[in-house]
């Protein structure tokens, strides 16, 4: 192949004008997809996917021409080391540019196999490539500013030298999250590029970059396995609706649509009436063993014949004796199907018997014969093995002490069933008000009795705060398919947090599944990873030390007896820096705060599905997970500690919140830990 000139600037902005050429090629060539796709689909279904598959993609390419086309370059050796590579050029970027028909593409995508070496190569192993080239991009429109070489054959500059890789690190936040395709990590690309069988577990300190791989991961497999999980879906659950806002625009721009990203919450149950637990309560419904008591509630439905079946049949009655139903009832319910499919082998079973019953005395089974006889049957079952709709049995379960005596006997403490117990129980399950905790129950017995939908992979991000009923819903989804679970012991915040992750995994169901550490933070600054690190040794949580890959940042403690006041200056000032400004409380002293900053004349933002673009956002401390603001300022970290057990787990993960700058503001001695050094 001849190389592609132009290897300056010159050169490469020409290079560019030809990927912008192809790509409004592209984008005609997609829109005439759509005019055409309209007409040749075969039913309205497909041509209403067909259509808007196109649509988006006409739409994705009417937006891109004028941003960067590539972020990287390789150039290969001609060592054999090159493989099929040898003396070839390839540029890398977001999406596959085509080039002219019978040529190479212009552009390889970022998961192309390929693409790895841009990521991997090193100059221990330069994977045959003698240069790699990172492109500098900046402005609105984005322009090609500059680029940066590393020769790797010749054993030169070593990746974290890399300007342009430290400056896009260190970019400033505005609105919500980035992708990070230009700048992934040989550690991260790993995980990205892991077998769509594989699960894994990611363990990572706070900004190590475990949402970001996750969602790069999703797009790698929807990319190489496209066909199969179209059908199977690829599933990603948050912490909540602040952090799915934030987070939720990195999988469009990278051109993936099809991505379900939503909380456990409202996956279990969008459309419950809310009612809420006391703590006490929510501990054991999350319990493990509730499992087992659900189990034997449903499964305690199935009563014994009481008598034999008879049939009707004109003048003859076809009959099946008890013990004969008996059996047929016991070896179902020993060979353990969903109750609603054991339901149905009942049904079944009884029906041959009675067919070969009749036909051996010479009666035709017709379509009458069969009507009648699944009419008798039906009754029968609705008697011996009812039809059980889980809003009843958990209802029931909550309402009546004897039915959850029996269901619970052995297994619960007699405090646990009367933290279970509904203090003022609903007249009819329909009426009853469900909590989060009763959506994992509802759930868990749905699931006895059908197995849900499940999905080709599942992403589950803060997984660390899963509960095992939680877990066991999130293996329901994943039995056929393959799990990406990533969390921090370190941010565990709920009574049920996990402390070790072989168990989180055998609770979802996979129990051998690889955890892998992530160790260099890309978010915090040093000084703030330094402070997180001695805040650590108070969590007893075995967890591995990050060091940051950043050298910018600060960290500054403000003293004073004037909480509000001294709050809203530091946040005032914090406007003078570039970058978004978010400022942490407890929950309930939240509000006053940012009263304070808002009469002092700087506009505040709730946190909110619209407050990305806000400068400044009041952020209540339980919110905070998964979020980044380039300037955090925590108010009173002593009281977000006293505001909940787990209170030192949730300053940690507050105080991890800053990319750029930290101050915290403290009218109390502040917390072990986190007292500045004397
Ligand atoms: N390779 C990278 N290049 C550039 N930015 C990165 C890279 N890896 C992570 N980041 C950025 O660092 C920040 C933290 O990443 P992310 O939120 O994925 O971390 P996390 O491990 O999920 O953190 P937390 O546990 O606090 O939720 C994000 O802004 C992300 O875009």
């Amino acid at each position: 192949m001849m190389l592609v000139t132009g290897t300056g600037l010159d050169g490469e902005r020409a290079y560019l004008e030809e990927c912008r050429a192809a790509l409004r090629g592209m984008l005609d060539g997609a829109r005439l997809n759509v005019v055409v796709g309209e007409h040749v689909a075969g039913d309205r279904y497909s041509a209403e996917r067909l259509g808007r598959h196109l649509k988006s993609l006409a739409k994705q390419l009417a937006e891109e021409p004028e941003g960067p086309a590539f972020f990287g370059r390789l150039d290969f050796g001609d060592g054999p080391d090159a493989g099929d590579h040898r003396g070839q050029r390839y540029y890398v970027g977001r999406r596959h540019i085509s080039g002219r028909t019978g040529e190479q593409p212009l552009v390889l995508d970022w998961r192309a196999p390929v693409s790895t070496v841009f990521y991997q190569a090193d100059t221990r192993d330069p994977r045959g490539v003698t240069v790699r080239r990172r492109f500098g991009w900046s402005g609105n429109p984005p322009a090609l500013t500059g680029f940066e070489d590393e020769r790797l054959g010749e054993g030169g500059a070593l990746r974290t030298a890399s300007r342009i890789l430290a400056e896009e690190i260190e970019r400033p936040r505005v609105g919500p999250m980035r992708d990070i395709v230009a700048t992934i990590q040989p550690e991260q690309d790993e995980l990205v590029r892991a077998g769509i069988g594989e699960s894994i577990c990611v363990q990572g300190a706070p900004g190590t970059g475990k949402t970001a791989v996750g969602l790069h991961r999703a797009a790698y497999l929807l990319y190489t396995h496209r066909r199969r999980l179209t059908g199977s879906g690829v599933l990603i659950l948050g912490p909540n609706r602040a952090f799915l806002g934030y987070v939720s625009a990195v999988l469009p721009a990278l051109g993936e649509m099809d991505v379900e990203q939503t909380t456990l919450e409202e996956l279990l149950a969008p459309e419950l009436p809310k009612g809420s637990d006391g703590e006490a309560t929510a501990v054991v419904k999350h319990d493990a063993r509730m499992a087992e008591v659900l189990c034997r509630a449903l499964y305690g439905r199935v009563v014994r014949p009481g008598g034999p079946l008879a049939v009707p049949d004109g003048a003859y009655r076809w009959r099946v004796s008890e013990e004969e139903l008996d059996r047929v009832v016991s070896d179902t319910l020993r060979e353990a199907p969903p109750y609603g499919i054991g339901r149905e082998r009942v049904l079944s079973r009884l029906t041959a018997l009675l067919r070969v019953r009749a036909e051996a005395r010479g009666r035709t089974t017709d379509t009458a014969w069969t009507r009648g006889t699944a009419r008798a049957v039906r009754e029968f079952l609705n008697a011996v093995w009812p039809v059980a709709r889980p809003r009843e049995v958990v209802a029931e379960l909550l309402s009546d002490p004897a039915v959850l005596a029996r269901a619970a006997d052995g297994i619960l403490t007699s405090d646990e069933q009367s933290a279970l117990l509904w203090a003022r129980p609903p007249r009819s399950f329909r009426s009853a008000r469900w909590s989060a905790a009763d959506a994992v129950l509802l759930d868990e017995v749905a699931g006895l009795i059908e197995r849900p939908r499940g999905y080709g992979h599942v992403i589950v991000d803060e997984a660390q705060d899963l509960s095992p009923m939680q877990c066991g819903a999130v293996a329901r989804r994943s039995e056929h398919g393959s799990l990406t679970v990533l969390g921090d012991l370190a941010q565990g915040t709920t009574p049920w947090a996990a402390r070790s992750w072989p168990e989180q995994l055998a609770a979802l169901g996979k129990p051998g599944a690889a955890t892998v550490a992530l160790t260099t933070g890309f978010r915090v600054p040093g000084a703030v990873v330094t402070l997180a690190n001695r805040l650590l040794d108070e969590l007893a949580v075995e967890v591995p030390r990050t060091r940051s890959f950043r050298g910018d940042g600060s960290l500054r403690f403000h003293p004073t007896s004037d909480l509000a006041g001294t709050t809203a200056r530091v946040v005032r000032e914090a406007l003078a820096h570039e970058g978004s400004v978010g400022l942490v409380a407890a929950d309930d002293a939240l509000d006053e705060l940012a009263g304070a900053v808002r009469a002092s004349g700087v506009e505040i933002a709730t946190l909110g599905e619209d407050s990305h673009g806000a400068r400044v956002t009041a952020v209540p401390a339980t919110l905070a997970k998964g979020l980044e603001y380039d300037h955090v300022v925590v108010a009173e970290p002593a009281a977000v500690v006293e505001a909940e057990p787990k209170g030192v787990n949730r300053l940690y993960v507050v105080l991890t919140r800053a990319v750029s700058r930290l101050e915290v503001v403290h009218t109390r001695p502040l917390p072990p830990g986190i007292a500045p050094p004397i």
